[in-house]
């Protein structure tokens, strides 16, 4: 697995000039936001190897590499779902890979169903903890004791400093934050109406097939993480007969991406 992640990153290094500060994931509908990186190189992952590569509609697939907020970033426009049909470790291989060129902070962002009452389609929601609910955990296997401990903690994996940084950055910009649960599990099918009950009586406030096995790495690498999601429908369809669609999702995350973008950029000013 080591040699795997170095040989991914030295190939990725070779191309880009400067070490990234900030690794950012863009989740379903999100991927605009690679659009606002400066100066940019976009490496696709087909080119990176032993990289997957992306199956889903709205998640390109490349790598940009460049200047956000000041700083150096990296950003993935498209990751790696679980219901993909990818291991874990495949799944969890970018954000290993982030770590590796120098990223000490992670920014995941995805599409998500609320479950909150008080949440609406078009919200968006600063992930204060999760809930894993994958089949298989993201570290399960022999531990690769040169990233991180056998028994991770958990108890904080999203730093309240740069919520706390987030939250006053939305109220000078006039931007509505809710702030909650985010459980994770593996999809590809959207909750039936008893699954959207059980995850909200769990104590989750939005749902997704994303982020949770991202984080698990992440954090079990030390680095500081902070999660975004945008609720692009609410448990309650607006249309029953319809339902909710994949093309549903990505339109209202695309509205949403910049008020996202001016979050992200803010906390990047600050790092
Ligand atoms: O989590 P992201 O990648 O944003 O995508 C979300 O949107 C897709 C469903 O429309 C699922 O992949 C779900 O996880
Ligand atoms: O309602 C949802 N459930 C699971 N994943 C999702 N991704 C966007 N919306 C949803």
């Amino acid at each position: 697995m080591l040699e795997k992640i170095n040989k991914a990153a030295n190939f990725v290094k070779q191309k880009i000039d400067g070490t990234p500060q900030v690794g950012i994931i863009l989740g379903s509908g999100l991927g605009n936001f690679g659009n606002r990186i400066e100066n940019s190189v976009k490496i696709p992952y087909s080119d990176i190897p032993g990289f997957p590569v992306s199956t889903v509609e709205g998640h390109s697939g490349q790598l940009i590499f460049g200047d956000l907020g000041g700083k150096k970033v990296v950003a993935m426009q498209g990751r790696f779902h679980y219901y993909e049909g990818y291991e874990m470790d495949q799944v969890t291989l970018p954000v290993r890979v982030i770590k590796q060129l120098g990223a000490g902070t992670l920014f995941v962002s995805n599409a998500a169903g609320g479950l909150n009452p008080d949440f609406n389609a078009g919200d968006m929601m600063i992930i204060d903890d999760h809930i894993n609910f994958f089949p298989q955990n993201a570290l399960r296997g022999k531990n690769i004791d040169e990233l991180g401990p056998r028994f991770p903690d958990m108890s904080e994996p999203y730093n309240q400093e740069m919520i706390k940084k987030a939250e006053v950055i939305a109220n000078k910009e006039q931007i509505k934050l809710q702030k909650g649960v985010y459980v994770g599990s593996s999809g590809p099918t959207l909750e039936t109406s008893a699954e959207y009950k059980m995850f909200r009586i769990m104590g989750a406030d939005a749902t997704g097939m994303s982020t949770v096995p991202e984080v698990i790495v992440a954090v079990h690498m030390g680095m500081k993480v902070f999660g975004m999601s945008v609720i692009t429908n609410v448990s309650e369809p607006a249309d029953p007969e319809k339902g909710t669609t994949h093309d549903e999702v990505q339109d209202v995350a695309g509205t949403v991406e910049p008020q996202m973008t001016k979050i992200f950029t803010g906390l990047i000013e600050q790092i």
